[in-house]
């Protein structure tokens, strides 16, 4: 395995490592210099308006968006340092739930929670399923699902799906894309419930992107917030928040004030002049 090449992270007990990452898309800037170490264990919850990036940095995370420039660095090692074979190798140490599921539909949920077991482990079909059994009544899902096509299940029981197709490869982090996004406000408490018992049993370093913020009060021991790089000036950080849920209510910060309030501030003004430009050009 490579080496640490750039500068070892403070903490002995990091997992993952994001050092000055820097990404961007043709000309647009996404992230600039963010740098975030997660020690094991460590419940992390990633915050943000949308398109400040969030889903760009959890994607660097596990190597599926190459940084232009900085590191990530797990458990010592650097992705960028890895080739592709040894990249397979640790993405079998993660877990990644994504957005929408992202189940495959033709096949039954016993063989979309099984995949990532078929794939990686030479393991037998019925062994296979009663891993998935156990996986989903973790997830507080019956065996009775099994037979099932994602298209038969509510919102609700696809994320769950996804949920116990990441935790059957028992990873050592589990990193979360919007868990609780397109549901009512019950299952969003169900399904944070299930993160939060699943960082109980199983000790797993979690990270999760969310716009939901009584989710991360629930679930975080940490929040980071990102800002969008267009809103700020060259020499501003980009992570305008990194602390304690405690410490995020009495942070005096206008910006994350308002994002904990929900408020839209000038972006209502933003609008409506951009809504009163296009009018005009129109009438030209
Ligand atoms: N593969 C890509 N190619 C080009 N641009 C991209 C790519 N992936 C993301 N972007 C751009 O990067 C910016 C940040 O996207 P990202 O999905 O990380 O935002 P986000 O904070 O997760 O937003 P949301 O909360 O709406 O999901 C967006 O402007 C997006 O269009």
């Amino acid at each position: 395995m490579s080496e640490l090449s750039p500068e070892q992270p403070s903490n002995d007990k990091t997992q993952i490592a994001a050092q000055a990452l820097h990404v961007q898309f043709g000309r647009q800037h996404v992230l600039r210099d963010v740098t975030i170490e997660v020690p094991q264990g460590q419940t992390l919850a990633i915050i943000g308006e949308s398109g400040c990036g969030k889903t760009v940095l959890l994607k660097s995370l596990i190597g599926l968006v190459q940084p232009t420039s900085g590191h990530v660095v797990y458990d010592g090692q650097v992705l960028d340092n890895l080739n592709d074979k040894q990249l397979t190798e640790l993405r079998t140490r993660f877990g990644f739930v994504f957005q929408n599921a992202a189940l495959f539909d033709s096949m039954t949920i016993a063989d979309n929670v099984a995949f990532p077991l078929r794939e990686h482990r030479k393991i037998k079909l019925e062994e296979a399923y009663q891993a998935v059994r156990e996986a989903l009544s973790v997830v507080g899902l019956p065996s009775s699902v099994m037979v099932k096509r994602p298209a038969e299940l509510s919102g609700g029981m696809r994320k769950r799906v996804g949920l116990a197709r990441a935790i059957i490869m028992q990873p050592e982090i589990l990193l979360y894309d919007e868990p609780t996004t397109g549901l009512d406000p019950i299952m969003s408490d169900v399904i944070t419930e299930l993160i939060l018992r699943t960082r109980d049993h199983t000790n797993v370093t979690s990270i999760v992107v969310t716009h939901d913020m009584s989710s991360a009060m629930k679930l975080a021991d940490r929040i980071v917030m990102l800002y969008p790089l267009a809103r700020l000036e060259k020499d501003e950080p980009q992570i305008i928040f990194d602390g304690t849920t405690a410490e995020i209510q009495k942070c005096k910060d206008k910006r994350v004030a308002q994002f904990l309030r929900g408020e839209a501030g000038e972006r209502l003004q933003e609008m409506r002049d951009q809504f009163e430009s296009s009018r005009m050009i129109a009438a030209m």
